[in-house]
């Protein structure tokens, strides 16, 4: 775990400076400390005052650290005035930290200035001491001595120049930029460009987000991260954080960012608590309203986009709307239609997803065989060569892309818990059991696909999504309905409620298998995948999408 050092101003309301910074550092991965510049009365609607205390006070706070403390990264972010910043230089000369991120604070969003003009020219020259520099728009033009640029092409050209001409490294970050996505560059001296993307959030809460992003990318610079890596996942988890950053509900004016949203995300996934409590469902189910009467009932949930095959299957969609609505909530979902997902979560879950339709097509093999009507053989026959089929493409998709072998990738605990699942079930249990736990599969991926509103063609999984629109899919949809509502009929009370439970518990499976993707690091993925390439995990369509490959292959991430 590195130790970062913060060396900013304060913001009581905890959106910007040193607060930020912790909540950051913390979220990146860190052990956080900080020493104050100045105080700032700031909230969400500006700065009202600022306070600085004497500087010797500050040279105070730095030694009690560093003669303590060994320190693996610092971040520096407003310094206010230019004793302050000979005050730091002196001490950094003499500390040399491993990293030093320094984001050159001028002006806050709201206007204010938190550096003095006659200090503009002594951070320039303090900004030869950083490992990257991480000036916005303004900041960028004040410190290459040029006009406020207004493309992306104007700021790199800026950056450029200045990061050849003073040896250090720069980010170019286009947030004040009018742009559709937000990328942050790294530009090294050297020339060498690397592009990390993402999506504009159409928010208020982009108080200190400055501050967040330099602190998150000491700490994975600390962490021993490469500098392609670190910025990829601060601008990943700061994308997160801004998503996020209105519920929290905190001031009036530009709000902070949800700092803690992703710990607090992959906290809930590693929950173990039981998905179906005891008195979720009854024991003996003689009617469908047995089960309405137990659970909330369809009232508000979203409406099955495939329809219920009749009683059995309606009194199911109610009982398993909670989970449904997770998923058309999700952040994957929601990352995958806005185009913001990363690729290597994208290409993690294709990878998984090859491994799903494995053991799913297992499954259906089995109800095939345990069926004794002749054309639910056909059915689960066919939708089991069906979901064969789209894995084969899969695999073809990707050595062709490949010219070294790819390796045999490992199926997540996910993944491996979803298909043991249905597996044991689809073998063990009574067929009606079985049926019931192939059953999410097919609804619930015909809902999310039926909910995708229309993107644009350059959108970077524009094919893929193509892929959930299949009719086919929902025709196989309606049959597998039709499958399970004739096996609930037939079935007895005890058998019906196991199928339930099954049933709901493969709902479950199904948001957590959406989810995983989004709690994989980037270095993680790649040990298990190779080049992303499209598939559609729809058992009964054979439309793997290679447009959806080249796509991928294109984007810069
Ligand atoms: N509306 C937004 N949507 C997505 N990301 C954003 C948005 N605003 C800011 N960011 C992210 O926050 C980073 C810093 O924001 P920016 O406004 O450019 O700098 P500063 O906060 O220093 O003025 C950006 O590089 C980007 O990663
Ligand atoms: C104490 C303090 N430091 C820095 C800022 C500015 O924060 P920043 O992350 O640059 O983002 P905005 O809040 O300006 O969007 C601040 N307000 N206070």
């Amino acid at each position: 775990m590195p130790r970062v050092l913060s060396i900013a101003g304060t913001d009581p309301t905890g959106g910007a400076g040193t607060a930020a910074d912790l909540k950051s550092i913390t979220a990146a991965g860190g052990y956080g400390m900080s020493v104050v510049t100045g105080l700032v009365a700031q909230n969400t609607h500006g700065v009202r005052d600022l306070h600085v205390p004497p500087v010797k006070f500050l040279a105070a706070q730095l030694h009690a650290v560093s003669s303590d403390v060994t320190l693996d990264a610092v971040k520096t972010g407003m310094l206010g005035t230019a004793e302050i910043i000979a005050t730091v230089a002196v001490w950094l000369d003499d500390v040399r930290p491993p990293i030093l991120v320094v984001d050159p604070v001028m002006i806050a969003t709201s206007g204010d200035r938190l550096l003095q003009p006659e200090a503009e020219q002594a951070m320039v020259t303090f900004c030869r001491r950083a490992t990257v520099v991480t000036p916005n728009i303004d900041e960028l033009a004040v410190l290459t001595g040029s006009p406020r640029a207004a493309t992306e092409d104007e700021a790199l050209d800026q950056a450029a120049r200045w990061s050849a001409e003073m040896g250090v490294a720069v980010i170019v970050k286009t947030g004040h930029l009018d742009t559709l996505t937000v990328t942050n560059t790294w530009l090294s001296p050297d020339g060498t460009r690397i592009a990390v993307p993402s999506t504009r959030v159409d928010t208020t809460s982009t108080h200190g987000t400055g501050c967040s992003l330099s602190s998150a990318l000491a700490t994975r610079l600390g962490c021993g991260d490469t500098p392609a890596a670190a910025l990829a996942w601060a601008t990943d988890w700061l994308h997160e954080s801004i998503s996020h950053g209105a519920a929290l509900r905190v001031g009036s004016g530009h709000g902070p960012v949800d700092h803690g949203h992703r710990a607090r995300r992959l906290a809930a996934a590693a929950s173990s608590a039981p998905w179906i409590t005891p008195d979720a469902v009854p024991h003996l189910l003689e009617t469908p309203a047995d089960l309405g009467t137990s659970r909330a009932g369809n009232d508000g949930g979203p409406a099955p986009a495939v329809a219920s095959a009749g009683p059995w299957t309606a009194a199911l969609w109610a009982a398993g709307e909670e989970t449904t609505a997770a998923i058309a909530d999700s952040d994957f979902v929601r990352a995958l239609v806005d185009g913001s997902l990363p690729k290597h979560a994208f290409g993690f879950y294709l990878t998984q997803d090859a491994l799903y339709l494995n053991g799913y097509a297992r499954a259906l093999a089995a109800l095939a065989a345990r069926s004794t009507d002749p054309a639910a053989q056909v059915y689960w026959s066919q939708a089991a060569t069906g979901a064969l089929t789209e894995e084969a493409e899969l695999h073809r998709g990707w050595l062709g892309r490949n010219s070294e072998p790819a390796p045999t990738p490992a199926p997540s605990p996910v993944t491996a818990a979803y298909t043991d699942f249905l597996l044991a079930t689809a073998l063990g249990e009574d067929r009606a059991v079985g049926v019931a736990a192939v059953l999410p599969c097919f609804w619930l991926y015909a809902q999310v696909g039926a909910a995708l509103p229309a993107v644009p063609a350059d959108h970077p999984y524009a094919a893929w999504l193509d892929t959930y629109r299949d009719p086919g899919f929902v025709t196989a949809t309606e049959q597998a309905l039709a499958q399970l509502e004739s096996e609930m009929a037939a079935a007895s009370p005890a058998v019906r409620a196991t199928a339930t439970r099954a049933y709901l518990t493969a709902c479950r499976h199904e948001l957590e298998f959406f989810d995983q993707a989004l709690r994989i690091e980037p270095g993680e993925a790649s040990a298990v995948q190779g080049t992303a390439i499209g598939t559609t995990r729809s058992p009964g369509s054979t439309s793997p999408s290679n447009t959806a490959a080249a796509q991928l292959a294109g984007s810069t991430r």
